[in-house]
This record gives structure tokens, C-alpha cells and sequence, in this order.
């Protein structure tokens, strides 16, 4: 796809006719999927529905059998992993990556560093561009009061919030965030729902999640993966209402529910 394609589509990623297998198992079958630049879309799915292995090819952790991804309209599916950062796309994963004995600030720091890569990360000062993004950032993630405070004085919620600080400290167009709200309240799920809205004016974030009052209130669009297969894709009340997504998924959590 060319820049010119991307503008006529309008994806910022777009994924098309996307097989993944591991020794011959098929975990992803010819999946299409794309979001447009500042869009917030919610990836669900039940377990082993394919969900980490999009995400994996996406950031080249995997490599397809077949099909193709763009970004920003260049075909990024042979790129190695270690350029995928350097290009703008950024996954937090849910196993914490915050350094807890420094303070929020450095952790911020630290990760404006290694977007620059290796040699960036060696340089001892920060560029003033550098410092005023992890100033901003602080702010955006509500830690600016906290910002010299030790990260492992931080409530859980207040961690995430942090990781996600660290993922925008790089500034990329496109962010994966896995399970953001795993084990927060409900009032921390709240606040992050509204940091993802704000966030969503400057990157267009992927939100792989299964608590629905988080999708609720996140107000996007869904992608519903099933045995590796885009079951349906839509707002949540078309996703709700698809029988197939009822029976596989929204099905088992209302038996849950009533268990
Ligand atoms: N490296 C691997 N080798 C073999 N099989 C794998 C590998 N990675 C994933 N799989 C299989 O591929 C399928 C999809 O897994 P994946 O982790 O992408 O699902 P998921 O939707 O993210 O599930 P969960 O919600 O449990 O994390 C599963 O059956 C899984 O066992």
C-alpha cells in the first residue's frame, strides 16, 4: 500500500489476509483488521482466541505464513522487531516493566531514553524536547504529584498509569495496551477509561480487555477474535447483539454470571 492508499483507506494499521500457525496449529486464519489514526479499538476475545498472536506479528515478536501489515501505508511484515519501536508502534504488556526503586520521573525518563534507541539511551542529559514530553506525560498519566515519588510506593493502579506514561514517553502513533486495567478498582478502571479518551487525540490505541464495564465505558468500537477467526467487528451493541459472539463469548460470561 502506498502513502497515497493510506490516505484512501485512512488505516494507520491495516492487517490483511493474516495466518499465523505454530507446528501446524492455526492460530490466526486469514484475519483482517485495521484502525484509523486516533481511534481507540477494543481487541476481545476468549482465551486462545488469537488476540496476543495479532499483537505479537504486529510488533514482529511472530512471523506470518501469509498476509500483510501496514503502517502509516509501508508494509511492515518482514521488518524485525527491534526497528518496530523506532517506527512508532509501542505495546505495554500486562507483567509490570516499571524499575520500582526509581522515582516516577526517572522511570518516564529512562523510557524517553530508550526510545532513542542504543546509543540515545547512553546519553546522560535529556533533551530539553525530551524532558518537557516526560514533563507532559507525568501530567497526563496524573502523577504530577507523585512524580519524585518512588515507583514502588505507587498504588497498582497508579503502575499502570505509569506504564502507560512510559509507553508515551517514546510519543508513538500507535499503542497495544494488554489487560490496562487487570486488577485495578473500579474507580481506577474509571480513570483509566478517560486517560485512554484523552490519549486517544494524539495515538490511536489497540486495548486488548475482557471486563466489560471497562469497554463500556471506553465507548469504541470492537474486534471480536475467536479460534483465530475475526468473528464481528462494530460498536458494542452490534457486537452484543451478534448471536455467534453471544454463544462463544458474551454467552459464558452471562453463565458465569449466573453460576
Ligand atoms: N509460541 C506458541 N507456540 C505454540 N502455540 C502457541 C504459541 N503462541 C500461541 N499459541 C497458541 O495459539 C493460540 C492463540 O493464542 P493467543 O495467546 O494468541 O490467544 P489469546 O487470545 O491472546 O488468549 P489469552 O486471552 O488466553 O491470552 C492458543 O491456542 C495458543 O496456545
Amino acid at each position: 500500500m502506498t502513502d497515497l492508499m493510506q490516505k484512501q483507506t485512512g488505516a494507520l494499521l491495516e492487517i490483511r489476509g493474516l495466518t499465523v500457525s505454530f507446528d501446524g496449529f492455526v492460530a490466526l486464519n486469514d484475519v483482517n483488521f485495521s484502525v484509523k489514526p486516533g481511534e481507540v479499538r477494543i481487541l476481545m476475545g476468549p482465551n486462545g482466541a488469537g488476540k496476543s498472536t495479532l499483537m505479537d506479528t504486529v510488533i514482529g515478536k511472530v512471523r506470518a505464513d501469509q498476509g500483510q501489515i501496514f503502517f502509516q501505508g509501508k508494509d511492515i511484515s518482514k521488518t524485525p522487531e527491534y526497528r518496530i519501536t523506532g517506527l512508532g508502534i509501542c505495546r505495554k504488556f500486562q507483567t509490570p516493566g516499571v524499575l520500582e526503586n526509581l522515582s516516577v520521573k526517572e522511570n518516564l525518563e529512562l523510557a524517553a531514553r530508550k526510545s532513542k534507541g542504543f546509543w540515545g539511551s547512553l546519553k546522560t542529559r535529556l533533551a530539553k524536547e525530551e524532558t518537557d514530553r516526560v514533563s507532559d506525560v507525568v501530567k497526563k498519566v496524573r502523577l504530577e504529584e507523585k512524580a519524585d515519588m518512588q515507583a514502588r510506593h505507587l498504588a497498582h493502579g497508579e503502575k499502570q498509569w505509569l506504564e502507560i506514561g512510559m509507553v508515551l514517553a517514546a510519543n508513538p502513533p500507535l499503542i497495544m495496551l494488554d489487560e490496562p486495567t487487570a486488577g485495578m478498582t473500579v474507580q481506577e478502571t474509571a480513570l483509566t477509561a478517560q486517560l485512554i479518551q484523552e490519549l486517544a487525540k494524539e495515538h490511536t490505541i489497540i486495548v486488548i480487555d475482557h471486563d466489560m464495564t471497562f469497554i463500556e465505558l471506553l465507548q469504541a468500537d470492537v474486534s471480536v477474535l475467536h479460534m483465530g477467526k475475526m468473528l464481528c467487528e462494530g460498536n458494542l451493541d452490534t457486537v452484543r447483539n451478534n448471536e455467534e459472539v453471544q454463544s462463544v463469548y458474551l454467552g459464558r460470561h452471562k453463565e458465569e454470571a449466573h453460576a
